[in-house]
């Protein structure tokens, strides 16, 4: 786990950016209707330098559409998002890579007939010139079984032969080629949505200990997880979303699950549980205001129905 973690000291996490330091990626009030379904509503969100931060969030709390915002494979109807301090759109997930912005999903994106070496660099393939000068690239195989081999070691991924085809192996070690793919091309920050879902227990250690790698050189993983032991296990911070939108921000040293599990189901708000947190003060204003306008606790689901609509209602993007 690294130990770049910001605003944690004492009971309560503060403001990222106290320390000065500007967040690797940041989004600001992004907001994402699908016709009536505001899936992310002025949602705020931080990676900081060298940090491990996990999303939390009930199911349809909107987590995968911040995922795909994040990653170029969602257009925000509204909002910024900055890298590093700069302001930046995807158009696409092609666009996101090219910036450095990996992103490992949940259904083991492999291809199971190819081996190792050919699914670490799917689609980035490495190339050598073809015989006698031709002007035909063609694929080297042999540099791409090299350094696949070189890219797993430096991970600690144990695989025999990346000659292997991805089928073989196990769920762990697949997930683990998935991952160790997103690290080597990532130049920022890696986003992985439920990496350990369909893993066992020790398979999933095995990805755990490969994330903590990963952040260990100094690389920004967001992870998203329902597992909260995994969550407490390896994250310096933790994004709680509700409703569309990011309540808290909390740490492990300072919120025991029970406090996290009632911020995000919204039995308890941010600041009655754990230590101080950074609660993103929008959602607490909204809060207060239903408390005053006669509802009282936290937002429900009916606040999410987008009154406008929207045009392309149910599509998928
Ligand atoms: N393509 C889409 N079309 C219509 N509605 C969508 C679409 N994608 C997401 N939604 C809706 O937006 C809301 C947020 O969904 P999202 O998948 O982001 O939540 P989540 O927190 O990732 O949920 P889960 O943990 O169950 O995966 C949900 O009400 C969902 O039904």
């Amino acid at each position: 786990m690294s130990s770049t973690t910001t605003g944690t000291e004492g009971r309560g996490a503060e403001t990222p950016q106290a320390d000065g330091r500007t967040p690797v990626l940041e989004g600001r009030k992004l907001s994402k209707s699908y016709g009536h379904v505001r899936a992310m509503v002025d949602a705020d969100f931080e990676l900081m330098p060298g940090e491990v931060l996990a999303v939390i969030g009930d199911n349809g709390a909107g987590k995968s559409t911040l995922v795909k915002a994040l990653s170029g494979a969602v257009t925000p109807d509204k909002g910024e998002l900055l890298l590093d301090g700069k302001p930046v759109t995807f158009r696409s997930p092609i666009e996101a890579r090219a910036l450095g912005i990996e992103t490992v999903y949940q259904d083991l994106a492999v291809a199971p007939a190819l081996d190792i070496a050919s699914n670490l660099f799917l689609g980035r393939e490495l190339r050598r010139s073809g015989p006698l000068g031709s002007l035909l690239r063609m694929v080297d195989a042999r540099a791409m079984r090299d350094e696949a081999q070189h890219q797993l070691d430096a991970l600690g991924v144990r695989i025999p032969d990346v000659r292997q085809p991805v089928e073989s192996l196990s769920g762990g070690q697949r997930q683990s080629v998935a991952v160790a793919r997103a690290a080597a091309f990532a130049t920022k920050l890696v986003i992985m949505d439920e990496p350990t879902a369909a893993l066992g227990v020790r398979e999933s250690g095995m990805v755990l200990d490969l994330i903590r790698r990963i952040s260990a050189r100094g690389l920004p993983v967001m992870l998203i997880s329902h597992n909260m032991p995994h969550v407490f296990d390896i994250a310096d911070r933790i994004h709680i979303h509700r409703l569309g939108s990011r309540v808290a921000v909390v740490s492990p040293r300072t919120h025991t699950m029970s406090d996290a599990v009632a911020i995000m189901t919204g039995a308890a708000r941010p600041e009655d549980v754990g230590g101080r947190s950074h609660y993103d003060e929008r959602a607490q204003g909204r809060q207060r205001a239903r408390s005053t306008d006669g509802s009282d606790g936290p937002p429900t689901p009916a606040d999410r129905v987008n009154p406008e609509g929207g045009e392309g209602a149910g599509s998928v993007p």
